[in-house]
Formats: structure tokens, C-alpha cells, sequence
């Protein structure tokens, strides 16, 4: 079913859009996780189905590869794919250097492994996911099962000493049961609130046993896409040290926003 989109919804929607015209035909893309790359799967599989792009499509979460079969985009794995020519997916944070916190839809292990095997990435996101110092959201670490609890408490000690305003470490959940990743892990959601360091931050988490990949992505992120509720869309490349606004028309009626779950 169709539904109104709220102001974000739009933003997202328009920043999804955009990204897919830096696909083209023959490419092997990665497919990122969320409710913004969700839009950015539909959009590419109208342009499949409309103009006869022919892509193959790496999805980073099992909800994506349902969503992107439903599509009509031929899906592959990455090991069928081996190397990628553009990843496009969300983030829940992005900084000045497109320095990122990923992970908030459980799925930053793929994301990561995905996004790195790519010539490039892009980040599709609102205006509001932009802040000065990464930390204000709780940055997940996809964790082993076994011993978890220790697990935690090493992460806990060497938070110590680092550059962070907090370092309440909770477990996500999923209703009464501890929420389990596609690849059977659990996360574990550090509130540090600020993040002063994000690159030592990454190398020093995952040197934690138990840990098996931290959400911080770091000189991963080519371009960020900044959708805006009005259709204004930004696009910035730190690599070139460009940016660059367009206006999108936001579609009345769209087939692209039936069934909207993610
Ligand atoms: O990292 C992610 C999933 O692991 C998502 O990209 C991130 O949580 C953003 O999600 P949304 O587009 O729904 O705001």
C-alpha cells in the first residue's frame, strides 16, 4: 500500500534517486541496508525495469536481497561478484572528512566488507545525519555470541583513557531476545557521545577479542548524497573537493513508496 511521506521520507527519497544516476550499465553494485538504500533499490529497479539497465547487485543484509530479487535486479553474492564498481548505502552519521557511523539497521559487518570491496562508495542521507564530531549516535559493534558479556567489559576497559563523553555499553535487543545479525552475532551499542579520535577508535575496538567489526567507517565514504525534504539534493566528492545542488521533482504518485517496511 501506498502512504504519505513524511519530510525525511522525502529527503531520503530524493538523495536515493539521485545516486542511482552514477550507475550505469554493466555495473557491479553493493546495496546498502536501511530505509534510504530500501529507496535506493526501488529506484534502481525501476531504472532495470524502465530502460533495461542490466547490473548485477551485491545485497549487505538479507532484507535487501529480498527486497532487491522483488525488484527485478539480478543478485549476486560478492564472492560470485568479486570486486564491486560502486556501493551505495545510508549511514546514521557522517562527518566533515565523510567519515561515517554505520550500523544502526544491524548490518555494518556486510556493509563494510561490501562498501571496501568497491572502486567506490556513496552515502545516501537527510541533512540531519551531518554532525561536527561523530558519537551522538550509540555506535554498534557486531560481537561473537560466546563470552559476549566479557566481550563487553574489555570494550569497556579500553574506553578508558579515550576521547569520549560516555561509555555506557548496552546489548540490542529485538523484543525480549537479544537481536542476532544475518551472520549470527550479537551488537553491542557503545553511547560514548563523542567520538574524538573515530580512526583510532576503529583500530582499537577491533583489536578486542569477540569483537568482530566495529561500525565506524573510515576513509571508505567517496561522496555523500544530502537529500532535503524540499527535492534540493547535494552532492559532495572528497576526493575532488567538489559539491554540487540539484533540484528533484518528487514524484505525486509513485510505485517506488508501495509497501514501505524498512
Ligand atoms: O547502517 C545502516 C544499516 O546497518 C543504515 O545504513 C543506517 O542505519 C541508516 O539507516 P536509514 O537509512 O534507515 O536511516
Amino acid at each position: 500500500m501506498s502512504r504519505e511521506l513524511s519530510p525525511i521520507d522525502k529527503a531520503k527519497f530524493v538523495a536515493a534517486r539521485r545516486a542511482v544516476d552514477f550507475v550505469e550499465d554493466g555495473m557491479r553494485v553493493g546495496l546498502g541496508t536501511g530505509s534510504t538504500a530500501a529507496f535506493m533499490v526501488r529506484c534502481l529497479g525501476e531504472r532495470v525495469q524502465q530502460e533495461g539497465l542490466r547490473i548485477r547487485g551485491v545485497p549487505t543484509s538479507s532484507r535487501t536481497a529480498a527486497l532487491a530479487r522483488e525488484v527485478g535486479i539480478d543478485v549476486v553474492t560478492l564472492d560470485e561478484a568479486r570486486w564491486l564498481d560502486l556501493t551505495i548505502d545510508g549511514a546514521d552519521e557522517f562527518d566533515g572528512d565523510l567519515n561515517l557511523i554505520k550500523g544502526g539497521g544491524g548490518a555494518h559487518l556486510q556493509e563494510k566488507i561490501v562498501a571496501t570491496a568497491s572502486d567506490q562508495m556513496i552515502v545516501i542521507t537527510d541533512a540531519a545525519k551531518e554532525v561536527e564530531t561523530l558519537g551522538a549516535f550509540p555506535l554498534p559493534v557486531e560481537v561473537i555470541r560466546f563470552g559476549w558479556r566479557a566481550t563487553q567489559a574489555l570494550i569497556g576497559e579500553v574506553l578508558v583513557g579515550m576521547d569520549v563523553l560516555g561509555r555506557d555499553i548496552t546489548l540490542r535487543m529485538n523484543g525480549d531476545a537479544p537481536y542476532v545479525t544475518d551472520e549470527g552475532n550479537h551488537i553491542l551499542d557503545l553511547h560514548l557521545k563523542r567520538i574524538g579520535n573515530p580512526r583510532q577508535m576503529a583500530m582499537v575496538l577491533n583489536q578486542v577479542a569477540g569483537v568482530v567489526e566495529n561500525g565506524l567507517f573510515i576513509d571508505i565514504c567517496d561522496r555523500v548524497i544530502v537529500g532535503h525534504g524540499d527535492g534540493r539534493v547535494e552532492t559532495r566528492d572528497i576526493n575532488e573537493g567538489t559539491s554540487e545542488e540539484v533540484r528533484l521533482e518528487f514524484p505525486e504518485e509513485s510505485n517506488l513508496f508501495n509497501d514501505l517496511t524498512d
